[in-house]
Order: C-alpha cells, then structure tokens, then sequence
C-alpha cells in the first residue's frame, strides 16, 4: 500500500489556461477603442475611462459602505497591517451588481464562470494595501485551496469610484507606474506573462489614503470554473 503525498504545485500551474486567457483578452481589449493599453513591456496593463457613470459609481459605494467590515483576504495579512482597508461583499444576487459584472464579463471576453464575485473595498485616511501579487503563490496554504476552485488568477480588473482627496494611488512598484483614482476608471491587467506564467512584475499596491477615502470594486477571474 502506498501512502500519497502532496505534490509541490509549480511555478507555471495552469500555465495553458493562462496563455489562453491572455489571447482572448488581448484580441478583445485591442479591438476596442476605448481601451488605452499603458505602454509596458513588462505587464499587460489597460485603462478604460467612463467604464461606470456617476450615478453608478454612488450606487455602488452606498452598497459598499452598507456592508462595509474589515478585509479578510487572509487573516494574518489583515492582522499584520499588511491590508488594512474594508471591504464590503456586495451582494451578488443584487440586480445592478450583476449588471456590472455581466458588463465586466463582456468587455474582457472571459467566460463569466471564472470570475469570482465582485469585491468592494473602502479605504479611510492611513488605510492601504502594500505591494502585493493578485496570483497565488505556490507552495502557500492557501494555493492547496485555490488550485481546487478555480485555479491560477489570470485577470484582475478594477474600478475606482470616486476622488480621493490627497493619497490612495495604486502604484504597480516595479514598472514604476503610479495611477491616480479617478471615478468610473477601469483598469485591467493580465497576472500572468503572455506565455502564461505567473507575473512578478504585476506587483502593485493601493497607496494609503492620505485625506478623503477611496472606493474601488474589484474583479478577479481564473483559469477554471469558479465557485
Ligand atoms: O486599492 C488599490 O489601488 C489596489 C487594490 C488591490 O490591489 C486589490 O484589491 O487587490
Ligand atoms: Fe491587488
């Protein structure tokens, strides 16, 4: 009888689905005008303006504060300072937050079955997230899990929701590259490199909020049928 062990999950888990992914989204992105590709050779990183009206952009920050609770990404994180935002689970069920993530799944062209539920996040004075990789790390606890709902994240959008007084950018710190909130912006960035390898060029942080708050949602897709 033989006793099974658990595998090391490698660098380049879901590396197919990666490289796919990145092709849809890239054919996509490139055939609409709207989109603004940032110039990087390191991180495939698009901006949209105008992707939420203003009167979205409200509605969706009073679901946001209506739920508002500390971030609990991972809890050793939140606890160590290392997120300190809040987040509010907007409610999936909810007709206009499924009319944005429906928007959201047509835009970039990735089966709406790979995407995790929108996240809101709300960020007050000295509230920030440090630098950070939005894939999972291999060899981590946490990866054991995710490679068995979803899998690798491939995309991440993002969009801000308001003015941020003073502070709150979010800086991709290794390609030097740092993006001011502005209201109804969506950014959208593929984790992986075009071969589908995890990108550690992708790090990025949402700087502390120095006056005023800042509001995002966010959008994380995965290689697999997520659930
Ligand atoms: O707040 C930001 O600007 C970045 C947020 C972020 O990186 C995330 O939610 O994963
Ligand atoms: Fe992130």
């Amino acid at each position: 009888m033989t006793i099974q062990t658990k595998k090391a999950i490698p660098p380049n888990a879901d590396q197919a689905g990666l490289r796919k992914i990145g092709r849809q989204v890239r054919a996509r992105l490139s055939a609409n005008p709207a989109a603004y590709k940032v110039p990087s050779e390191d991180v495939e990183l698009f901006a949209l303006g105008d992707f939420m009206t203003p009167a979205e952009c409200e509605r969706m920050r009073e679901l946001i504060d209506a739920t508002a609770r500390p971030s609990r990404v991972f809890d050793l994180e939140y606890s160590s300072g290392y997120r300190t935002s809040y987040s509010g689970d907007v409610d999936p069920h909810d007709s206009f937050v499924k009319k944005i993530g429906r928007r959201i799944d047509d835009l970039l062209d990735i089966d709406p079955a790979f995407g995790e539920t929108i996240q809101g996040q709300r960020y007050m004075p000295g509230q920030e997230f440090q630098p950070h990789h939005d894939w999972f790390h291999p060899g981590t606890t946490y990866w054991d899990l995710e490679m068995n709902r979803g899998g690798q994240r491939s995309y991440t959008t993002m969009v801000f929701l308001n003015e941020v007084e003073a502070g709150g950018t979010t800086d991709f710190t290794e390609i030097g590259l740092s993006l001011e909130p502005k209201p109804g912006v969506l950014l959208a960035w593929n984790n992986a490199t075009p071969e589908g390898i995890a990108n550690p060029m992708t790090m990025h942080a949402g700087r502390p909020v120095k006056q005023g708050s800042k509001y995002i949602i966010t959008k994380w897709y995965r290689t697999k049928n997520w659930f």
